[in-house]
């Protein structure tokens, strides 16, 4: 794990010196937008125009922010215009690494893709990342901007106009987004890379009463918001199915499991037997990752061979309808 300054590559693990322990995301770096016709983005972003095989995405397996954009990938029928390369699990002293050399330009290390986009770079160098082949430039490396370019932008190459932000629901799902981000996506980052007691426990609370309030919401409500899957429940799934397998152990988030509560049980089943959903989750990269790769948590590398998940199991979920 490491960052680039000004373009060269430091082994450095994350500093929460500054911080009180507390482990703190940086924002992203690359921001920029594709639009169906090139037009700038939602807030002025640069834009790039939708076009078929000039885009490519870097992704981990394990990652639930990279996991986002491939769920959007496979949801909006994007496969045969967005290329896909996986990074290896294991994270070391390169940050993310490619198995073998990655098919555009033969790299082998992340951070070079970061530094031919820009050779004076200061930042992590995260997955994911969406590459524009053309200009040979990162569009963006921030998932909630790409699922949202996904959503929309390729939709008269592809024909799919399935909507996961739809207009009369979006500021429901933004709402769920803000509640959910901090205390759930990052919330479990925020046990696990914690260096003091109390900030491991602040995280640690926060987590769990987010989590007791999403079950209630379900209890009477199939979805979060409206009554169909939003980007909000994708959103929130990338964190649900890694958490018994990884986040209970690994980031000690484990007053219980996702599988003991009475309602996300079902919900996280219902998503992951979603049409083409199961195959974007893979449980051998998830726990390789984060167990062999966080060596200041776990450094024997051990990987446990547990749990026995139970996620094809009948969801339940069919009958609930919205109050
Ligand atoms: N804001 C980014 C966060 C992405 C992120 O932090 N990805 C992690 C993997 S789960 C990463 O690449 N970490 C490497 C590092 O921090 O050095 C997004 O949502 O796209």
């Amino acid at each position: 794990m490491g960052k680039l300054v000004n373009g060269v590559w430091h082994d450095i693990w994350y500093d929460t010196k500054e911080s009180d322990g507390k482990f703190v995301r940086e924002d992203a770096g690359f921001r920029d937008w594709v639009t169906a016709d090139g037009e700038p983005g939602p807030q002025g972003q640069h834009g790039f125009q939708a076009e078929s095989g000039r885009y490519h995405l870097y992704v981990s397996l394990a990652c639930p922010w990279a996991h986002r954009a491939l769920i959007f990938r496979q949801l909006k029928q994007l496969e045969e215009h967005i290329g896909v390369t996986v990074v290896s699990p294991n994270m070391l002293t390169e940050g993310w690494v490619f198995d073998e050399p990655e098919p555009n330009y033969g790299l082998m290390y992340l951070h070079q893709l970061y530094s031919k986009a820009k050779p004076d770079y200061t930042g992590r160098v995260t997955v994911p990342v969406l590459w524009d082949k053309q200009t040979q430039t990162i569009v963006s490396n921030e998932s909630s901007e790409i699922i949202r370019m996904f959503n929309q932008a390729f939709d008269a190459l592809t024909g799919n106009h399935d909507d996961y932000y739809p207009y009369h629901l979006a500021t429901e799902v933004d709402k769920w987004n803000d509640f959910i981000y901090p205390a759930i996506n990052n919330g479990v980052y925020r046990c696990g890379f914690a260096t003091t007691q109390a900030a491991y426990e602040e995280a640690f609370d926060g987590l769990f009463t987010a989590l007791d309030r999403v079950d209630h919401h379900l209890s009477t409500h199939r979805y979060l918001a409206g009554d169909s899957i939003t980007e909000a429940d994708w959103r929130l799934f990338t964190t649900l199915i890694r958490f018994d397998a990884v986040y209970v152990g690994h980031f000690k988030c484990n007053r219980q499991r996702i599988e003991d509560y009475a309602h996300l049980s079902g919900y996280v089943k219902e998503l992951y037997q979603y049409a083409q959903i199961a195959e974007t989750v893979d449980f051998y990269h998830i726990k390789r990752h984060y167990y062999a790769s966080h060596s200041t948590i776990n450094p024997t590398r051990i990987i446990p061979l547990g749990p026995e998940l139970d996620l094809l199991s009948s969801h339940g979920r069919g009958i609930r309808r919205d109050m």
